[in-house]
């Protein structure tokens, strides 16, 4: 009877060693697990900072975890205000810097790599190929629209597309920024000359 007894009372003291060492062996490998996930894919922030995510999406998204990184709320939020910083600060930036410069106030901001050749043309063309007013907004913000309200007075005169100098063609400078926005100008008169000789 005491035989069975012991013997009872051993047997589930080696099975609960072996248990808790599964345990404590479980419980490693899913923190372990939780930490490289938290880490790799920004779904945890660890440092709740927007710059430390932006750079820690960057390095990720180069270390080619793009497609797991667009299910990452985190990654997919930073991205967003990246390009849309990007979007909005070019244009903005040259819209105040032309506002100031129109005061007389000196701006200093990054310049171009043909900036001197913009001051000269724009010395060359002073303001009159130039746009007197420009919409600025963000994608999808009703811009357009906007342009097409104001294009309806008839003193207007406004591009039929959009140049895109302030994003995509800032580089070319003030010589293809007058000449575009010219453009509509330029085609304007040579009508109003044809249609001018005709009626003669
Ligand atoms: N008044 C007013 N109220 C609400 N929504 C308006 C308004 N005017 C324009 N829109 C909507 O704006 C969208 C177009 O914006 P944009 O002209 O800036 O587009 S674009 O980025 O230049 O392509 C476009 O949205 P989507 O149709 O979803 O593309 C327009 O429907």
């Amino acid at each position: 009877m005491a035989y069975r007894v012991l013997s009872s009372r051993a047997a589930p003291s080696s099975s609960s060693k072996f248990g808790s060492r599964f345990m404590f062996i479980f419980t490693l490998s899913l923190s372990f697990t939780y930490v490289c996930y938290s880490v790799l894919f920004c779904s945890a922030p660890v440092i709740p900072s927007s710059r430390f995510e932006e750079r820690r999406c960057a390095r990720a998204e180069s270390a080619g975890a793009k497609k797991l990184l667009q299910k990452s709320a985190v990654c997919t939020e930073a991205n967003s205000n990246r390009s849309e910083l990007k979007a909005t600060a070019a244009p903005l930036r040259l819209a105040l810097n032309r506002s100031s410069r129109a005061r007389g106030a000196d701006v200093t901001r990054s310049k171009p790599a043909n900036a001197s050749s913009m001051s000269t043309s724009a010395q060359r063309y002073g303001n009159k190929k130039l746009p007197n007013a420009l919409i600025v907004g963000v994608k999808k913000g009703g811009t357009r629209a906007v342009l097409e309200f104001i294009r309806i007075h008839p003193d207007v005169r406004a591009l039929g597309t959009e140049p895109h100098f302030f994003d995509r063609n800032y580089d070319k400078g003030m010589d293809w920024y007058s000449f575009a926005s010219g453009l509509k100008l330029r085609a304007e008169k040579k009508k109003k000359k044809k249609k001018t000789k005709k009626s003669r």
